[in-house]
């Protein structure tokens, strides 16, 4: 059913051979008309107690969701009708309460999910953003699983080409250009593989969110920063140089794409050793970062923002803006020149002039970080589905190695690159779960919702 606590409504799920059992007894003798919602009274098998007044629904194998015989009641959310509802179920022959996940395992068991969709309806569950929402959907709807499949079908030909050549070639019932044809296919599907793994990471960031690090010298404004971005006081701000120690971590919505937001320690020279390992801190998170936003103040220009180019290129491996706060400290004529000399500064990442106390510059600022974060994580929508899972990566990097066995056996041994194709398959089959490891399974389908 669909969480605990109090809701409008509930759907209680029952899949299985019991399920037309459990509808007669609890809503009625009569079968309502597959997939039609009825009104009906729900009551208690044993005591013949009504139990709630819902919707019930009929789902004959193999239309369902799990491809087996399933029934919904649709009853109202409050946990007494659930409670209710669910030990009425109990005491229906043939039903036990799902273990975690098992509605989808079933599915998945019945060839109606293969495993990329069955992580898209995870991500799709879980999804907080509208670009992740974006992505997971198209997981889920088999887009990727779909590209797999495509390049596991070519890979059959070509392996059943070899071996027809293996076994018939020197009889001559086979030409030698079905050996060249398939070499061509293999050649051709690594090179698509490897482009397909040139992505950058970024299905992968769009799953699990952009890491932003917000950096800079003490009292430059990036505990303002923080807090202007995620619109509340998350981290301590004071005119104390040294306020951030720990580093403060918070999930903010840029834009429709999820950003993992983290303030660090200013950086500088001290002989507190919290605040040193603060700093420590700050540089490491630095060196992590997808994308690092150098906070500066511009009050105290130049000296700063050469400390910041020295920062940037001692430390800086990553995207970068450049952030020079306090701008309503300035004259505006100063403001403008500062403008103008940083666009100068070669080396130097885009730069914008902000203030956390007036948040003037905020608009523009915020514009040009949602663009550099979509840069970082694609749109979803775009082009082909790009992979979102380090698994994924995984079985694609071991079908690519198991390809070059392929080529370099090639022409010395061509059992042995059959069987470089066998493996590349065999690694494509496990993204798919075509080929299933029964732990893989398990951690997948554990990490499912209750009753999901
Ligand atoms: N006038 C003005 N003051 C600001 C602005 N942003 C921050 N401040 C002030 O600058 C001081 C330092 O701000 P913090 O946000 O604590 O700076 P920080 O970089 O996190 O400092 P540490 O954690 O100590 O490294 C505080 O007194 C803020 O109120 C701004 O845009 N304009
Ligand atoms: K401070
Ligand atoms: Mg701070």
């Amino acid at each position: 059913w669909a969480g605990y606590g109090r809701c409008g409504v509930a759907v209680v799920r029952v899949s299985g051979p019991a399920s037309a059992t459990a509808l007669r007894s609890m809503a009625g003798h009569r079968l309502p008309p597959p997939r039609t919602a009825l009104l009906r009274s729900i009551t208690d098998p044993l005591s013949g107690e009504m139990l709630d007044r819902g919707l019930v629904l009929w789902f004959p194998a193999p239309h369902s969701f799990t491809g087996e015989d399933s029934v919904e009641f649709h009853i109202h959310g409050g946990p007494a009708v659930i409670t209710a509802v669910l030990q009425a179920l109990g005491s229906v022959p043939g039903t036990r309460p799902a273990e975690a996940g098992e509605f989808t395992r079933r599915a998945f068991q019945a060839g109606k999910l293969d495993l990329t969709e069955v992580e898209g309806l995870g991500d799709l569950i879980h999804a907080e953003t509208e670009a992740q929402r974006r992505q997971a959907l198209r997981q889920m709807s088999g887009e990727l699983g779909h590209i797999y499949r495509d390049w596991s079908h070519k890979l059959k030909r070509c392996l059943a080409h070899i071996e027809a050549f293996i076994d018939f070639s020197e009889d001559e019932l086979i030409e030698d250009g079905v050996l060249d044809q398939a070499d061509r296919s293999v050649c051709d599907l690594q090179s698509q593989i490897e482009q397909h793994l040139r992505d950058e990471r970024r299905g992968e960031r769009l799953r699990s969110g952009v890491h932003v690090v917000i950096a800079g010298a003490t009292n430059a404004g990036k505990s303002s920063l923080l807090n202007t971005l995620c619109q509340r006081p998350a981290a301590i701000v004071s005119p104390i140089a040294g306020t951030t120690r720990d580093i403060v971590e918070t999930a903010v919505d840029i834009g429709g794409f999820p950003v993992l937001l983290s303030d660090t320690a200013g950086l500088r020279e001290s002989a507190d050793l919290v605040e040193q390992e603060g700093v420590r801190r700050a540089r490491e998170r630095v060196q992590q970062a997808d994308l690092t936003l150098l906070v500066v103040d511009s009050t105290c220009l130049p000296s700063d923002v050469q400390r910041a180019a020295g920062f940037l290129s001692e430390h800086l491996r990553n995207m970068c803006l450049l952030v020079l706060n306090k701008s309503d400290l300035l004259p505006e004529t100063q403001r403008q020149k500062l403008k103008m000399e940083l666009r100068g500064v070669s080396g130097l990442p885009a730069v914008c002039l902000l203030s956390c106390q007036t948040n003037e510059g905020l608009k523009d600022f915020l514009t040009v970080l949602q663009s550099s974060v979509k840069t970082l994580c694609g749109d979803p929508l775009a082009g082909a589905p790009t992979l979102t899972q380090a698994r994924h990566r995984a079985h694609l990097q071991q079908c690519v190695a198991a390809l070059s066995q392929f080529q370099r056996y090639r022409d010395s041994d061509l059992a042995l690159a059959a069987e470089g194709v066998r493996l590349a398959l065999t690694s494509l089959g496990r993204i798919t779960g075509r080929v299933g490891a029964e732990e893989i399974l398990d951690i997948i389908f554990k990490d499912f919702c209750i009753g999901k």
